[in-house]
């Protein structure tokens, strides 16, 4: 089974960053794992706190997970502080950034997201769907390409499967919440069982 990281902060209220990773890893059949920068208080409604976890744990973990377990992709979400961010700008250019996707998702008109692999701008563009239940989608959709491209797909073919997992993720979204609610991670597994 191929293994992918998360490494990203905990929503408790579960729509969100770890554990919408985590979901979107198990939906994709990779074994997925966690290191955890910050503890979010948080709903679908607003945030309410963070606290920091320490450089030298987030260092230890990301050790922990390292030392022991062959890694096949790695996801990065959110990083709250300037010196996270420096450290994950200064990694990612020494990984040698070869593809960039700016997604679309809070813009007016249809939900377009566009790849720039190198060499050419790809769109992938679906009708937006009307709903309000949109929480962790940039989670999810990050995590599905990661997941992806651990299971050996390119990165455009990887896109566009994880660009129909959010859609759908979002089409049978859950009325979680009083705000923003959570997607459905699952729905196919549930429809069509195991
Ligand atoms: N209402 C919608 N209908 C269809 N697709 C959507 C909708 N909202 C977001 N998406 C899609 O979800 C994916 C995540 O994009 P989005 O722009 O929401 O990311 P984000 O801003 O990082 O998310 P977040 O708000 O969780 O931080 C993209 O593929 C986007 O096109
Ligand atoms: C922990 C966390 N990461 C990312 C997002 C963005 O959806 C969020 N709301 N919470």
């Amino acid at each position: 089974m191929k293994k992918v990281l998360s490494i990203a902060g905990s929503d408790c209220s579960g729509g969100a960053g770890i554990q919408a990773d985590l979901k979107t890893f198990s939906a994709h059949g990779v074994y997925g794992m966690s290191v955890i920068v910050s503890v979010v208080a948080e709903n679908t409604g607003r945030v309410i706190g963070i606290q920091d976890i320490s450089a030298d744990m987030i260092g230890k973990q990301i050790d922990a997970v390292f030392e022991d377990i062959e890694v096949d992709a790695v996801k990065v979400g959110m990083l709250s502080t300037p010196d996270c961010m420096e450290e994950a700008a200064k990694a990612i250019r020494t990984m040698g950034c070869r593809a960039v996707i700016v997604k679309g998702g809070h813009a007016a008109g249809n939900a377009v997201d566009v790849l720039f692999d190198g060499k050419e701008i790809c769109h992938f563009d679906t009708a937006r769907i009307d709903t309000k239940n949109t929480h962790g989608t940039g989670c999810i959709f990050s995590s599905a390409v990661a997941s992806q491209l651990a299971r050996g797909m390119g990165i455009r073919e990887a896109v566009q499967k994880a660009k129909d997992y959010v859609t759908m993720a979002i089409e049978h979204s859950l009325d979680i919440g009083k705000g923003c609610g959570p997607t459905h991670h699952f729905w196919h597994l549930y429809q069509y069982g195991l």
